[in-house]
Formats: structure tokens, sequence, C-alpha cells
């Protein structure tokens, strides 16, 4: 039996069930792939972190990682939950735009942000600007001066750590595309370049270490190591940060064989580390901020997929295919990620057999997941993945020219499309016919 599955997952008719609603239900009222999220866990994995350091009583922020999923709905509850959000293209900007989203509880990320991105940040007056590197600092300057403005800055540094986890997800190492380093004088030089701005503010100094991280000691090391600037900094060029930002990265429970601390309390070592190192190298306390993307939306989605078709052959595995795959869900094919599954009218039922459960794209690499235990199931059957809110439809594609779902937010017995399920014709607007 799933670990994942809660008795309040399971309703009267022993169905799964999503925020009251039944996931059968949903199958058929919106068809299959689905993406469905649990409103409700949304709201409490944001006050969970809130709690946490009202607990501890210091300045903060919750920002949200909107890469992780993005659209007009989330940003709309982020919101009303009284977070702060972070975006990192003009894509994602424009969206949280069109949300009412308030500009000034924006930070502009990434580390190749265009002319036109920092023309557009500039213009909508986001929050912060969290400055990647040398080209920026210069792009975004130019910007300021040519529109007589200016912005709240944030440093990105690397702090030298080689988080535990897949290689592709880990940014906090020396070699790192993102950020200024710390060792070879990088991030002193970038300090210098936006204090000697009159039209950057420097606003504090920020750091992320990677994603889908378990241990706590590398989050707890990062925040040392950010003390440690920030102290060098007060001493040598008087500048004290009002700021630390320890990105996001907290690991979420997708397995049975996933044993992570709930991911408030990876937040509450941060804080402890901080206020002990501000004491100890007299530095005044920072407002600390978080920007987890994961650890809010991932355990609330829920992908629901009809059973098609089935290859059996003796002594191999069988394969169970869905009628989604790599192009709604991409990371088992890129980190070799791991989920785990239920059948919607049984979610309960004993395990019978291991099957691949695999997609519909033409890739043989298109394996949802390796080995699944699984009740025996038949063509029509619902499974549905748990914890797949995070990185899969922000991460989708139309391969194969496979539409993609649609999207449903379900909180109170209530649910919602939030976004339509593309068609044929969405896929080819943007196409034009070729003339000679
Ligand atoms: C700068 C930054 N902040 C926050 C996040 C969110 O990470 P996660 O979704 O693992 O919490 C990311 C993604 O890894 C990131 O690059
Ligand atoms: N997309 C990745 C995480 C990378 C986050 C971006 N810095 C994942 O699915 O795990």
């Amino acid at each position: 039996m799933n670990g994942l599955i809660k008795a309040s997952d399971v309703n009267q008719a022993g169905h799964l069930q999503i925020a009251g609603v039944d996931a059968l239900e949903l199958a058929a009222k919106y068809q299959t792939p689905l993406q469905v999220f649990d409103v409700g866990k949304i709201r409490q994995a944001i006050r969970a972190f809130k709690r946490v350091f009202e607990e501890e009583g210091v300045d903060y922020e919750v920002s949200y990682a909107s890469k992780a999923f993005s659209c007009l709905a989330i940003y709309q509850v982020i919101n009303e939950e009284g977070g702060h959000t972070d975006v990192v293209s003009g894509g994602e900007l424009w969206t949280a735009m069109k949300a009412g989203f308030p500009m000034d509880k924006v930070s502009f990320h990434g580390n190749n942000k265009s002319r036109a991105e920092l023309e557009m940040a500039v213009d909508q007056g986001v929050g912060v600007i969290i400055l990647d590197n040398f080209h920026e600092i210069d792009l975004l300057s130019q910007i300021l001066e040519e529109k007589d403005a200016s912005s709240k800055v944030m440093l990105r540094v690397t702090p030298g750590i080689s988080a535990h986890t897949n290689e592709y997800i880990q940014t906090g190492q020396v070699d790192s595309k993102f950020g200024f380093d710390m060792e070879s004088g990088q991030a002193d030089r970038a300090l210098e370049l936006v204090l000697a701005n009159p039209r950057m503010k420097m606003a504090g100094i920020h750091a992320h270490i990677g994603s889908q991280i378990f241990d706590v000691r590398g989050f707890v090391g990062c925040a040392d190591k950010l003390c440690q600037l920030a102290s060098a900094w007060k001493e040598k060029y008087g500048y004290e940060t009002d700021i630390l930002n320890v990105g996001g990265g907290f690991g979420i429970h997708y397995t049975d064989q996933d044993q992570p601390l709930p991911a408030e309390e990876f937040v509450r070592a941060i804080v402890k580390e901080v206020k002990s190192k501000c004491q100890e190298n007299n530095l005044k306390l920072p407002a600390i901020w978080i920007e987890p993307g994961r650890s809010i939306v991932g355990p609330a989605g829920f992908s629901l997929y009809t059973v098609g078709s089935r290859k059996d052959l003796p002594g191999y595995p069988s394969y169970v295919a869905l009628d989604g795959g790599m192009g709604d869900n991409i990371r088992p094919a890129l980190y070799q990620a791991e989920y785990s599954a239920v059948v919607a009218d049984r979610p309960q039922a004993e395990d019978e057999e291991r099957v691949n459960l695999v997609g519909k794209y033409c890739e043989s690499g298109d394996i949802l997941i390796k080995s699944c235990p699984l009740p025996k199931t038949e063509p029509g059957d619902v499974v549905a993945l748990l914890s797949t809110g995070a990185y899969g439809y922000s991460m989708a594609s139309n391969y194969n020219r496979n539409p993609r779902p649609a999207v449903v937010f379900a909180e109170d017995g209530v649910d919602q499309l939030v976004i339509k399920r593309e068609s044929y014709d969405d896929l080819i607007a943007n196409d034009l016919k070729y003339q000679k």
C-alpha cells in the first residue's frame, strides 16, 4: 500500500479523493491526462513556513519560486496567502502581472536575463532584481541610466557547497553556471560595482544550493557561508546586509524511500544558524528570505492518467502504457526522478505485480515509473501519480504534437479548471504555411 496515501485521501466509495473531490469524477469531467492541485495543501505549506519564522521572531519573506508551477491561478493563491514570488523569465513576470500579483513583491532571477526582460522588470517596478553576473550589472546600469530609474538589487553568490542531489539540480558548487564566486573575489568586485552605482540599492545577499535536498547540513553550511560573507563585507566596505536570501531546495516525499524532514524544519535550522552566526560576528540580524518552489506545490499535485495498452513478455518486465508521459512529466527521463502511483478507484488495494508504467511518447526512455508496484490494471483504469505538482506542468512540452493537459484546482470539495487542455488548433496556432 502506498505510504503517501492517508485515510483522508480516500472517500466512502473507497476512491482516491483530492481536496474532497473524487478523482474518478475529475477524470470523467475533464478527461485525462489531467493535473489536479489540492489548493489547501499549497496554503498549508506556505503557512507552515511562516509559522516557523514567526515562532523564531525574525523578519522574513516566503518567496514562492514560480518556476515550479506558473499560471494565473497559482499567483492568485500565493498572493492571497501574503507570499512573495520569484520569476525567472519575462513570461513568468507577465503571468504574475496578469494575475494582479503586486510587482513590489516579485524577485527577478536568472543567469542570462535579456535586455528586454530587464527593461520589463524596471518598467513594472519589480521589488528586487537578483543580479547573477557582471554582464547583467552592466546591462542593468545602462537601462537604469536610460530610463532615469533606480532598482533594488541582490547579489547571487555561489557558496561553494555541493548539495547531495542529482547533479543537474545542484547550483551552489564553485563551478555552477549561476552567481558570483565567493572565493576568487568575484563577489567582492560585484558588490563594489553595485555600491558605486547610485541607481542600484543593494538589498541583500542571495544563494541557492540546489533542489530536492534532504540533508539539512547543506542549508546550514550555506547560511554559515552567507553570514561569513556578510561579516567580511561589513568589515571591508562598511556595508551591512538587510536581507539574507537562502534560496529554496527543500526536499519532498515522492516515494516511500524518501524520508525528508518536514520542509519547515529545514528553515528552523537555517534561522538558528543565522541567529547564532550573526551574534558571533556582531552583525544585526537580517531578514531571512526563502524561495521554496517544490515544497509548496509538489505534494499538492496529482497527475491522473488512463491506462491503455499493455505488453507482456515472459521473463521481462511488463509495460503498462498511460495516455500521458514525458510530455507532461519529463523529470523521470531527465533526472531519473522517482514517483509512486495508485489506482484511483482502489488506492488502498494490495499490490499484485510490478510493471514499467510508461507513457505514449515515441521514446524508450518515456518511463514514468520503473518497476512500479500496483494492483492488476485494465484498460480504462485511472492511475494517479502522486506529488507531481512541481516541475511537471511547468516543464511540459508538445513533443509528438501532443497537447499539454488541463489543470484543475480543487479546494473544500469544489473543483475548478485553471488551465484549459490544449486543442489541436492550439498546436498549430503559431504555424505558418510555407509559400514559395
Ligand atoms: C534561485 C532559485 N530559488 C529557488 C528555487 C526553488 O527550488 P525548489 O523548487 O527546489 O524549492 C530554485 C530552483 O532550484 C532556484 O534556482
Ligand atoms: N526542474 C528541476 C529543479 C530545478 C530547479 C531550478 N533551479 C526538478 O524538476 O527537479
